[in-house]
């Protein structure tokens, strides 16, 4: 059967997985997919060290997988509002799907890019844009498409979890396991989108948007990090009785939709707070 033919942009960490899993699980994923995926092209500026691209037709600029005739979906996974804005809205206008774990992208243009992909007849799909182990906007777009959702809370930002995790665990400095969470590719390539609530607002406008039906609006977000919390404040919480837990939350209330992404106390025995550090998906 004929393939489908892929372009990667970007070979970072999500990028370098993403080329990784499709030739690792190739025939796998070709006996499930019912066609194989191939990779027709990557555009990179560095490789992630664990990627080897020997053999494939790579090149430095994003713009010409946008335009190559034989990739039929772009994937995006450069990161950032600019250039990845005008690279998917290229790749829809030259009649490609896209796939994007951009949630930045999303959260700031999407209303323009789906329109666009509307109106070209593509789709762009972004599950990896939001808790990408974990398909819950799938879950939540088609699994929960008839319900009436009242609210969405959730830890949505792993970096920001696995740093109030090691500060409580191990009594270690908020800058100390920063550094850690960044050396294990947890963190955006601008820390400050994790630890000032940035990215956790990008991807609760998303999931809000998809469980009530609406525009995406981050900029009605509020948005508090957690980059003033102590030890002291860490341990005072314990003494309490409670565990810091930087949480997104949406919800109705009768003034319209509630978009808010902030630290909270939870009680121990709460499940969220025993959602610990960052859980990473099987291979
Ligand atoms: N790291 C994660 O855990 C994670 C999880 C889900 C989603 N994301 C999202 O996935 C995207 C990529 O994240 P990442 O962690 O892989 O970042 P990364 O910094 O590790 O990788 C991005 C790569 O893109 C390359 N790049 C940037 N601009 C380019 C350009 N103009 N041309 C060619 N190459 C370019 C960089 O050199 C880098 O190698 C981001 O949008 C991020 O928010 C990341
Ligand atoms: N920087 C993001 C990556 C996953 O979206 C996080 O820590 O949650």
């Amino acid at each position: 059967m004929k393939p489908v033919r892929v372009g990667i942009c970007g070979l970072g960490t999500v990028g370098g997985g993403t080329f990784n899993v499709l030739t690792r699980n190739a025939d796998d994923i070709a006996r499930r997919a019912g066609r194989p995926i191939v990779i027709e092209q990557v555009a990179h500026r560095s490789i992630h060290p664990d990627c080897d691209i020997t053999g494939i037709n790579a090149t430095s600029d994003v713009f010409e997988v946008a335009t190559n005739p034989n990739v039929d979906v772009l994937v995006e996974l450069i990161g950032g509002y600019d250039i990845a804005r005008e690279l998917v809205l290229t790749a829809i206008e030259n009649g490609k799907h896209v796939v994007t774990a951009n949630k930045a992208l999303i959260a700031v243009h999407g209303n323009e890019i789906f329109k666009a992909a509307h109106e070209k007849g593509v789709i762009v799909a972004f599950e990896a844009a939001v808790a990408g182990g974990i398909p819950v906007i799938k879950s939540l777009r088609e699994g929960l498409g008839a319900n009436r959702i009242e609210w969405v809370a959730g830890i949505i930002n792993g970096t920001g979890n696995y740093i109030l995790t090691h500060m409580r665990d191990e009594g270690r400095a908020f800058e100390d396991v920063l550094a850690e969470a960044q050396a294990l590719g947890y963190a955006e390539s601008d820390p400050t989108f994790d630890v000032e609530g940035i990215d956790a607002a990008h991807k609760l406008t998303i999931l809000a948007s998809i469980a009530y039906g609406v525009p995406l609006q981050f900029e009605k977000a509020f948005t508090e990090g957690i980059s003033r919390i102590t030890a002291e404040d860490v341990e005072q919480a314990d003494n309490l009785g409670y565990v810091i837990k930087h949480l997104g939350i949406s919800k109705r209330t009768d003034q319209g939709l509630e978009l808010r992404v902030h630290p909270t106390l939870i009680p121990k025995e709460r499940l969220l707070a025993n959602v610990h550090g960052v859980k990473m998906p099987s291979r």
